[in-house]
């Protein structure tokens, strides 16, 4: 039997990165960039020698068929340039998969075009960065299940291991690898921006400085909230400010900048966060379903609102009322916060979860979303150790609706909502924004009622719309004049 082969096209930080991944996995490698530069650069960092070659003729010779090639460019238009120049050029069963973050109907038409060239397509998530890429990324690979046996070795190898299981398997048909990455990364997003509010709370609200922030994350770290966002937010807090900086250009001895807690990098970066759209897809995407995911559209808007950075500093003069301490003892909110964020993680989630299995059923992906949390428990952004709870409530019942009524994730709810409410209250009374720990205790509370004021807005759009309604002690559909008699 030959050995394992991967073809990477794009050998740029995620490409190159997962090149040398594959390499050390024991497969043969071969690579191809548009830049002298970037080939050579593989050549040289490669272990054991490897084709690397910017004319895309002799890569594609010097790969074994059928071909496995991996495309690692940059979304959009550059996919479509990398798959129109290989697809004339390759043979009936060659696989190409797609690793960057494209946009998922992109990848269904690419998916269905390729087929008809007789071509294999996989669309497939890759998340971890460029030291994830390096040594272990969880990968969401989608499209036609046949050919993944082919290259299961290759990327089992690359991946992740939780337990030696790798993070890695078939997701499901389609654009389906692609679109569970979208949500990975809408669910990422919410959680940054929870632990963001969480640092505010603690900052502004609570008063406290950077070391003793740092040190509640590590601690938290050390429990139920253990993730790789929580981690590496301790790292930041506690990361000084001399370390990347030229001595000369940091501050003197003089006292920090108001508003400053001492020299940490942290507290010299711009409050503006910049996206490059996954976040936003999800949340569009979930609005076209009827999905509820409220957490990761506020996290997106928050995004947006922290752009507007002039706007805000020339508001904050007209309208004042600056954030301030909240309320009570500071401890009260710091013991608080821990179990708030927990609750906050449970619902966002819950969210992206009931995104996917809406997805699923309506494009047809055939998603098992236990394994879709298997694959999360290592490698991404988003690995917590709440993934092996999230995949025990999907292995125990398959068809969970919503992950909230999952026994063992109801019963931390029940736990920490309190906690929840006492946060985002401390922080409301305090002024200090807090939409995405607002929004899941908010979601909360909806999906647990079973009365909702709908049954006012049914009436109004009845109103002005004759829309009608339906009624609870009746079956059928009514319409009524509402106006007063006599107007
Ligand atoms: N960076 C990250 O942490 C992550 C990135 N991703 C996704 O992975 C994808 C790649 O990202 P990343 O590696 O960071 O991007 P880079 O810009 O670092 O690398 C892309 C590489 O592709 C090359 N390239 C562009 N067009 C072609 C072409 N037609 N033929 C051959 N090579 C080409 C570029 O060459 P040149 O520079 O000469 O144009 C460049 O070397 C993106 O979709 C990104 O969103 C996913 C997860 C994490
Ligand atoms: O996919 C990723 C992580 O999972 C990339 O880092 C992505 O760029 C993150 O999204 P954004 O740039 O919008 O913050």
């Amino acid at each position: 039997m030959s050995t394992p082969h991967l073809g990477v096209v794009g050998l740029g930080v995620m490409g190159r990165n997962l090149a040398l991944n594959a390499l050390d996995a024991g497969n043969d490698v071969s690579g191809t960039d548009l830049g002298e530069d970037a080939v050579r650069g593989f050549e040289q960092e490669a272990a054991r020698p490897v084709t690397a070659t910017t004319d895309i003729g002799a890569f594609l010779d010097a790969l074994p068929r059928p071909r496995n090639i991996l495309v690692m460019v940059p979304a959009g238009p550059p996919v479509d340039a990398v798959l129109g120049t290989l697809a004339p050029k390759l043979d009936e069963g060659d696989l190409v998969i797609d690793g960057g973050n494209s946009h998922f109907p992109d990848t269904q038409r690419r998916h269905d075009e390729m087929a008809q060239q007789g071509l294999h397509f996989f669309g497939m998530g890759v998340s971890g960065g460029e030291e994830g890429a390096r040594l272990g990324p969880s990968m969401m690979p989608g499209g036609p299940k046949a050919p993944y046996a082919r290259v299961a070795p290759v990327l089992e190898g690359m991946a992740a291991k939780v337990d030696g299981e790798p993070c890695v398997a078939h997701l499901g048909a389609g654009a389906s690898g692609h679109y569970v990455k979208m949500v990975h990364n809408g669910i990422e997003y919410g959680l940054m921006q929870l632990l963001a509010e969480a640092y505010d709370l603690l900052k502004r609200g609570a008063g406290l400085g950077n070391q003793r922030m740092g040190d509640l994350f590590s601690q938290w770290n050390d429990g139920e909230l253990r993730s790789y966002l929580v981690e590496i937010t301790a790292d930041i807090l506690h990361h000084p400010y001399t370390v990347e900086v030229d001595p000369d250009e940091a501050p003197g001895d003089e006292a920090p900048p108001e508003g400053m807690t001492g020299r940490y990098l942290l507290d010299y970066i711009l409050d503006t966060a910049a996206q490059k759209g996954t976040g936003k897809w999800t949340s569009q995407d979930a609005l076209d379903l009827g999905v509820p995911t409220p957490t990761i559209d506020a996290a997106v808007t928050a995004r947006y609102l922290s752009a507007l950075k002039d706007e805000r500093v020339a508001a904050s003069d007209l309208l004042g009322d600056p954030a301030g301490r909240a309320p009570g003892d500071p401890e009260d909110l710091v013991d608080a916060l821990g179990d708030a964020l927990l609750a906050a993680f449970l619902v966002t989630y819950a969210q992206g979860f009931a995104l996917l299995k809406r997805a699923s059923d309506a494009y047809e992906f055939g998603l098992d979303l236990g394994t879709v949390a298997r694959v999360w428990r290592g490698g991404c952004i988003i690995r917590a150790d709440l993934l092996e709870t999230f995949r025990e409530a999907f292995r125990a019942d398959e068809d969970l609706p919503n992950l909230l009524v999952a026994p063992v994730v109801a019963e931390k709810l029940i736990g920490h909502r309190g906690a929840l409410r006492r946060a985002v209250g401390l922080g409301t009374q305090a002024g200090i924004p807090t939409p995405c720990l607002s929004t899941a205790l908010a979601y909360l509370d909806a999906y647990r009622s079973a009365w909702l004021p709908a049954n006012l807005v049914a009436a109004q759009r009845d109103y002005f719309g004759a829309h009608t309604f339906q009624r609870t002690d009746q079956d059928g559909t009514f319409h009524v004049q509402w106006e007063p008699a006599g107007l």
